[in-house]
């Protein structure tokens, strides 16, 4: 037993010694280099990010293309298919292998990541094919710009953070929201959609004018009347990823500037209810600082290390990174536009402004029909007469039209929501105005008071 047990120990001890020994040779560049040069292959190494941080173009063209390529002798194959695709996904999963053909030879890929910051794509063939590769790669891109727009799939993208590094992380966009569900007054409607033809359409015109091929939108308005909605119909419209930046998660200017080089072109970059997300303060006021102006902040206690900054934030919308990117659309939404900074909304850096206005008869009516398929009813024209004298929301009116597919029960539900919404405005009017007459007697009282005391004294 004893003599069995020693023997394994020198064989384990051997082995082990025999790995050391193979680490070092292996982990010698030079001999690494010397034996890549017999070797009768090469690898290049296609990483999901360029050096500067920009998202590689090449990558984001391997994925489609190899769905196409997927065959027997690939071991796993991840497979997914979400309600609004037409056909099912089979995308590589990982240290998976597919093998391509290009003009007779062929060429081995590969899917790896080091950690979930380091993905990437290898790509393996006989040297002698070295010089068309090129070619090669011009043709996945082109291919995979081919499939993308066939599936017609667009993608939202959010900040995720691993450890101390962040990247986009993107799911399906799957919101029904076009122009044509959207209720909002038609003429309004129209001058966005044209606004966005002719913004896709003037690529010369911004090149001959020395302008960055960018659009800034502001939409504003209370909660509940579209402004998502209204991203989401520009997204659909214009075939455009969107990239959702919440000021919040980013931690500085530098990480600013990295989030948004590695955003891709024609896409919609959000950025939500700035009010909320930045302390806006006024400029004039704090000349002095500039780099203080807009103060990273939800909870003022919480004025960490020094964040985001104004200039930092326009030094991007129309600065820098405008000009490396192309058919850029920049989209703000607010509650409160009088809080946002004048700077801010210069055109240039938003060239549109949209206001998303409480429920129009147009927009009910568009409601009704998405919602209970209807375009008359007899309570048509009392809900009408209400909405003239009553503030309600498109999601509120939306709200009530869901309540049953019967159009006499949703349209009695909306017709009781808006009156009551009524008499709660006017209630909140009355105590507003008796709030406001008790503040002007107590100022009365106070100056007849202090009148007293001056004639004592
Ligand atoms: N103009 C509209 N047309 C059609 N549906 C609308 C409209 N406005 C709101 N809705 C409905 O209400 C829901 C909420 O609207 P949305 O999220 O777009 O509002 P918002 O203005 O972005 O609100 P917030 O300021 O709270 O972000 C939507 O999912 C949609 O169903
Ligand atoms: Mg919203």
């Amino acid at each position: 037993m004893s003599t069995l047990f020693s023997t394994a120990a020198s064989f384990a001890a051997t082995l082990m010694l025999g790995r050391s020994m193979v680490d070092q040779v292996f982990n010698n560049s030079y001999l690494q280099a010397l034996w890549a040069w017999f070797r009768s292959d090469l690898t290049f190494v296609v990483p999901e990010y360029t050096e500067v941080g920009e998202r590689n173009q090449i990558y984001d063209s391997v994925e489609p293309y190899l769905r196409a390529k997927i065959g027997t002798n690939t071991k796993r194959v991840r497979v997914s298919k979400t309600t609004r695709q037409k056909t099912t996904s089979f995308t590589l999963d990982d240290y998976q292998e597919v093998t391509d053909t290009f003009e007779n030879f062929s060429i081995k890929w590969r899917y790896d990541h080091h950690s979930e910051e380091k993905r990437y794509y290898e790509l393996n063939f006989h040297k002698k094919h070295r010089a068309k590769m090129s070619s090669y790669l011009d043709y996945v891109v082109a291919k995979a710009k081919e499939i993308k727009n066939a599936e017609k799939v667009l993608r939202i993208y959010s900040r995720c953070t691993s450890g101390s590094y962040k990247y986009w992380e993107s799911t399906i966009l799957e919101h029904p929201c076009t122009f044509e569900t959207l209720a909002m007054d038609p003429t309004e409607k129209k001058m966005i959609m044209d606004d966005l033809d002719r913004f896709v359409r003037r690529k010369e015109f911004y090149k001959k004018v020395g302008k960055a091929w960018k659009r800034g939108y502001l939409l504003y308005g209370p909660p509940g009347t579209g402004k998502s909605s209204l991203i989401a119909a520009m997204a659909n419209y214009l075939n455009y990823n969107i990239y959702d930046l919440e000021l919040t998660s980013i931690s500085n200017n530098s990480d600013l500037r990295h989030s948004l080089l590695s955003t891709t072109n024609r896409s919609i970059l959000i950025i939500e209810d700035i009010d909320c997300s930045l302390d806006i303060q006024n400029r004039e006021k704090e000349e002095e600082s500039d780099e203080q102006v807009l103060v990273l902040t939800k909870d003022k206690n919480e004025l960490k290390q020094q964040t985001v900054t104004l200039s930092g934030l326009l030094n991007f919308i129309d600065g820098l990174w405008s000009s490396c990117g192309d058919e850029r659309i920049i989209v703000f939404t607010t509650n409160y536009k009088d809080k946002l900074d004048p700077a801010l909304l210069r055109p240039g850096r938003m060239d549109v402004h949209i206001h998303m206005s409480y429920c129009t008869v147009n927009g009910f009516k568009i409601l009704a029909s998405r919602y209970l398929d209807i375009h008359d009813h007899p309570l048509f024209a009392e809900i009408e007469g209400l909405m003239q004298t009553t503030e309600v929301t498109p999601a509120q009116v939306a709200g009530q039209l869901q309540v049953s597919y019967d159009a006499d029960v949703a349209l009695a539900a909306l017709v009781k929501f808006i009156k009551e919404k009524k008499e709660e405005d006017e209630k909140k009017e009355k105590e507003k105005k008796k709030e406001a007459q008790a503040k002007k007697l107590r100022r009365k009282r106070l100056l007849a008071l202090f009148q007293k005391i001056k004639e004592i004294t």
